[in-house]
């Protein structure tokens, strides 16, 4: 009985899907014709990393997805990088330290050569032998492999003793925070401010300008609840209108690092179409997973959703959100809703930025990620995310 139910309930949902993959939307995106036309006024992006467990997710993985959203191809200036740690961990905050610095070289080598993809784990895991062809890569290529796996040795070290040492505390003045924090779920909030991309020092070692890059840990009390992802989200959403303001936003969850660095400008194709582009409040990526089976049966993606589902729901009125790989306007996301009027005030918003030094803004920000600061504005409704449509792709 309850076998023939099922038998009827899933012939009923087979039916119904059948009219969302009736016509599915497959869209392409021109980048160069991108870049001829608003090279120099693309928005400001704020990018989100999310985190919140370091024994389950490791602060070397964290830092890898870091890296490569760091490394995207699109102007250093224009991009701000925020993790957010919901576990409050000094272990996540010295990983953070040591990619900054890890930066400086990952970042002009991923340029000079166009590797792909741009976290470092999955470049090396994916290319393990070198260019035979480019000596100058393959030299290039054994260094930073070397300096790649010394500063894994010492971020996994550290991950193992489950303390920073005494000697790297000194290294950096944002590990005095953790001597007021209690436990994961009640401390202050933290904001440290890694690179202050607007600084003549913040450049890698060509000299070339570095993206943003922040360590956000919002207050966590018990009498409050933090509700989750969407907590965290809200506290990033504040905290970033602070400091960058980016005008875009990319969230990604911490263990899905991004394998291209033409993203931002495949997501800027939709936003910033001259005709179409303000009824756009979202692009979502498909997402990809690389270890879903034994020998990767499934070809590493979930094929049905990524070539089916979504561009079929990109038909009837949008995709659905999926969380991670999601490029969102900012307005959209405070609710605002999004004309053609807007599209033009966007084009005077590029070139504003904070003006306050980097530890002022600190000072500010632990405000706006504080509980207080969350109970009176409520959360993020998941509800208010469904209700915004946009293309796939
Ligand atoms: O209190 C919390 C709990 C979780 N997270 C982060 O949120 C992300 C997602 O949480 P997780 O428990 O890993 O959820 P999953 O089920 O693995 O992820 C699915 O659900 C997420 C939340 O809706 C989407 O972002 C993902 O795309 C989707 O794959 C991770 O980066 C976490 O670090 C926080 O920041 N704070
Ligand atoms: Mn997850």
């Amino acid at each position: 009985m309850g076998l023939s139910l099922a038998e009827l309930w899933f012939s009923l949902y087979w039916f119904i899907t059948q009219f969302v993959r009736w016509n599915p939307i497959y869209r392409y995106t021109f980048k160069d014709r991108l870049s001829q036309r608003y090279e120099n006024a693309f928005p400001y992006i704020d990018i989100f990393v999310c985190t919140a467990k370091p024994r389950i997710e490791p602060p070397i993985m964290v830092i890898n997805t870091v890296l490569s959203v760091m490394a995207y191809n699109y102007p250093s200036q224009k991009l701000c990088v925020y993790l957010s740690d919901d576990g409050g961990s000094d272990l996540t905050f010295y990983a953070l330290l040591e990619a900054s610095r890890f930066s400086k070289h990952w970042l002009p080598f991923c340029r000079k050569f166009s590797i792909e993809p741009r976290s470092p784990a999955a470049y090396f895991s994916t290319n393990p032998k070198p260019h035979d062809s480019n000596p100058l890569m393959a030299q290039e290529r054994f260094s930073i492999k070397k300096s790649y796996e010394d500063m894994k040795n010492r971020i996994e070290t550290t991950t193992r003793l489950g303390r920073v040492s005494e000697e790297i505390r000194k290294e950096h003045k944002g590990f005095q925070e953790w001597n007021h924090v209690s436990t994961q779920y009640n401390h202050q909030s933290i904001v440290q401010i890694l690179i202050d991309g607007r600084e003549d020092k913040a450049v890698d070692v060509e000299g070339q300008s570095l993206p943003t890059l922040v360590y956000l840990s919002r207050e966590k009390r018990p009498q409050y609840h933090h509700n989750f992802k969407a907590g965290a989200m809200n506290s990033l959403i504040r905290v970033s209108s602070k400091i960058s303001n980016g005008s875009i936003i990319l969230n990604v969850d911490c263990d899905m690092y991004s394998n291209n660095s033409e993203s931002v400008r495949d997501a800027l194709c939709f936003f910033m179409d001259e005709q179409k582009g303000h009824e756009i409040a979202y692009v979502q990526f498909p997402p990809s997973y690389n270890n879903l089976t034994t020998n990767d049966l499934y070809g590493t993606c979930f094929r049905v959703l990524n070539e089916v589902d979504l561009p079929g729901l990109d038909a009837n009125g949008g995709p659905c959100y999926i969380g991670s790989g999601c490029f969102h306007r900012r307005k959209a996301l405070c609710g605002m809703k999004y004309s053609e009027e807007c599209e033009r005030e966007w084009k005077r918003e590029t070139d504003r930025t904070a003006r306050e030094s980097a530890s002022v803004l600190e000072a500010l920000c632990k405000v706006l990620a504080s509980c207080s600061y969350s109970l009176c504005l409520g959360t993020l409704k998941v509800s208010r995310l469904t209700q915004l449509t946009g293309p796939s792709r």
